[in-house]
C-alpha cells in the first residue's frame, strides 16, 4: 500500500505542466476502436491508472497498442472482442463508453458495469435509453450491460438529463448509424467537444458539440488519424486551487484559459490574482482569501469535478463559505477528514457550510475517491504539520506524478511504500 506523506506550510513558487485531460482520454481511447482502417496516433495523454486500466482492455479486446512516453498508436484494424468483462471495466467509470464504441463497430457489445468514484447514484439509464432509440435491444445480466442491434438508425434523442457520459457514450455509437443522429439536451464539457474533434479526425461528421444539440450524419467507416487530447481543466484548476490556498506564485502551463473561467472567476473573490497569457495561467496569492459561496453546475458552470478541492481551500477562507452540490447527492465524504485536520464545516444534505478557521493541522487522512483524494493533498499542503494521506490508489487514477510535480514547486511532500 502506497501513501502521501505532507509537511504542510510551504508557499508553492514556480510552474507546472497540465496534462491531458482524464476525461477526454478515457472517451477517446474506447473511441479508438471504431477505426476499422489505419493507426490512431494519440497525443497528451496522460500518465494515469484510469488510462493504463483502457490500455489493457483494448488489447485484450485484440488492438495493438504502442506507447512512447505521453502518445499511444492504436490499431484497431484486427479488432474481434466484443466483451469487457474483467476487473477493470468493473473498477473504472469510462469503460462504459466501450459500450457506445463496440456497438457502433460491430452491432454488439457485453461490459461489465463500470465503477469510478463512490460521489452518488451513478445511473447509466440515459446511455441505454440512447441505444434503445438507435435501435439496440439492451440487457442488463449478471453484472454486465448486453448490448446487440441488426442495424443502428439514426434518431431524435432528448436526454432527461444533462450527461457527459451518455452524451459521449450515444454520440460513440451513432457516428457509423445510417441517416442523422439528433441528440438534445447535451453535455457540453470541453471533453464532449474533444471526443467529437477526435471522431471528426478519423471521418465522422459531428456538428454541434459545445452546444445543447449535436447532429451526428452517420458515415461509413472511420479510420485512423493523428490526435492530441485536450489539456485537463480538473488538474489546472486543482494547481490553481493549491497556489490559492498555500499562498505563492504559480504558472501553469499547457492550459485552455477558456476552460478555466468558471474556476478563475471564483479564485478572484476570493482575492487571488489570476491572469491568464498564451496557454498559461499565473496564480498569485498573497493575502488572506475571503469565504465565497459557489453551486456546482454543468459546464461552463463552476465544475462538481473541482468542488472537493475548492472546498479545502474555504476551510481557512475568511467568513462563511456556502457550497451547494447539484451534480451528486453523495460528494461531501471528503469533509469528515477536513474536519479531523480542525475544519469547521457543517453537511446539511447537498451544502456545505463551512466557517473560516485560522489554519488547519495536519493529521491522517483517507481519500475515498479521486477528488477527495486531491482535496486531502490541499488540505495537507495548507495545514501545520505532517499529514498522511491513504488511499491514493484513487489519486493515481487521474493526477499524473502529483507528487512530483508539487515537489517541483516547493511543497515538502514524498511517496512511501508500506
Ligand atoms: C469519466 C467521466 O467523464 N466522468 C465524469 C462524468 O461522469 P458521468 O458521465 O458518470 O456523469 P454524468 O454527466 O452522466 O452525470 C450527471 C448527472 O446525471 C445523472 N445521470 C447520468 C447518466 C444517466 O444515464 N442517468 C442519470 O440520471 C447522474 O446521476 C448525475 O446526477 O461527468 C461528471 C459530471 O460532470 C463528472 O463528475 C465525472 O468526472
Ligand atoms: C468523478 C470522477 O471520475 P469518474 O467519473 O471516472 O469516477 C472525476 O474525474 O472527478
Amino acid at each position: 500500500m502506497e501513501k502521501l506523506i505532507i509537511n504542510g506550510g510551504n508557499k508553492l513558487f514556480g510552474e507546472v505542466e497540465i496534462s491531458g485531460a482524464k476525461n477526454a482520454a478515457v472517451a477517446i481511447l474506447p473511441a479508438a476502436i471504431l477505426a476499422s482502417e489505419g493507426v490512431c496516433k494519440i497525443d497528451n495523454i496522460p500518465d494515469i491508472e484510469d488510462v493504463h486500466c483502457l490500455e489493457r482492455i483494448l488489447e485484450n479486446l485484440g488492438c495493438k497498442v504502442n506507447k512512447e512516453r505521453n502518445t499511444a498508436h492504436i490499431d484497431s484494424s484486427n479488432l474481434n472482442g466484443t466483451e469487457a468483462c474483467t476487473e477493470d471495466a468493473r473498477r473504472m467509470r469510462a469503460s462504459y463508453y466501450l459500450i457506445g464504441a463496440l456497438l457502433g463497430r460491430f452491432k454488439k457489445a457485453k461490459v461489465d458495469l463500470p465503477g469510478g468514484c463512490p460521489i452518488g447514484v451513478r445511473p447509466i439509464d440515459q446511455h441505454i435509453k440512447g441505444f434503445e432509440a438507435l435501435g439496440a435491444h439492451v440487457v442488463i445480466e449478471h453484472g454486465a450491460v448486453i448490448v446487440k442491434a441488426d442495424k443502428l438508425i439514426g434518431t431524435k434523442i432528448f436526454f432527461d438529463v444533462v450527461s457527459v457520459g451518455a452524451t459521449i457514450n450515444v454520440m460513440l455509437a451513432a457516428t457509423l448509424a445510417e441517416g442523422v443522429t439528433i441528440l438534445e439536451n447535451v453535455a457540453k464539457e470541453p471533453h464532449v467537444v474533444d471526443v467529437a474533434n477526435f471522431l471528426n479526425s478519423m471521418g465522422a461528421n459531428i456538428k454541434g458539440a459545445g452546444t445543447d444539440v449535436i447532429k451526428v450524419f452517420g458515415v461509413e467507416k472511420l479510420t485512423g488519424c493523428n490526435y492530441s487530447v485536450i489539456p485537463d481543466q480538473i488538474e489546472a484548476g486543482t494547481y490553481m486551487i493549491a497556489t490559492a490556498a498555500c499562498g505563492g506564485e504559480v504558472t501553469i502551463k499547457n492550459v485552455i484559459p477558456k476552460h478555466l473561467e468558471s474556476i478563475s472567476a471564483k479564485l478572484v473573490e476570493t482575492g487571488v490574482e489570476i491572469v491568464p497569457n498564451g496557454d498559461s495561467v499565473k496564480v498569485i496569492s498573497n493575502k488572506d482569501l475571503n469565504a465565497i459561496n459557489i453551486k456546482t453546475l454543468p459546464y461552463p458552470g463552476f465544475p462538481t469535478d473541482i468542488q472537493q478541492p475548492m472546498t479545502s481551500l474555504l476551510c481557512t477562507a475568511k467568513g462563511r463559505s456556502i457550497v451547494n452540490e447539484s451534480i451528486w447527492e453523495n460528494r461531501f465524504k471528503h469533509v469528515d477528514e477536513l474536519k479531523k485536520m480542525g475544519a469547521n464545516v457543517k453537511v446539511e444534505g447537498r451544502t456545505a457550510i463551512i466557517d473560516g478557521i485560522d489554519k488547519l493541522t495536519g493529521a491522517v487522512l483517507k481519500a475515498t475517491d479521486l477528488r477527495a483524494g486531491a482535496a486531502m493533498v490541499i488540505a495537507a499542503l495548507m495545514a501545520e504539520g505532517e499529514s498522511e494521506i491513504i488511499g491514493i490508489e484513487h489519486i493515481d487514477r487521474g493526477y499524473p506524478h502529483i507528487e512530483e510535480k508539487f515537489k517541483e514547486l516547493g511543497a515538502n511532500i514524498r511517496r512511501e511504500v508500506e
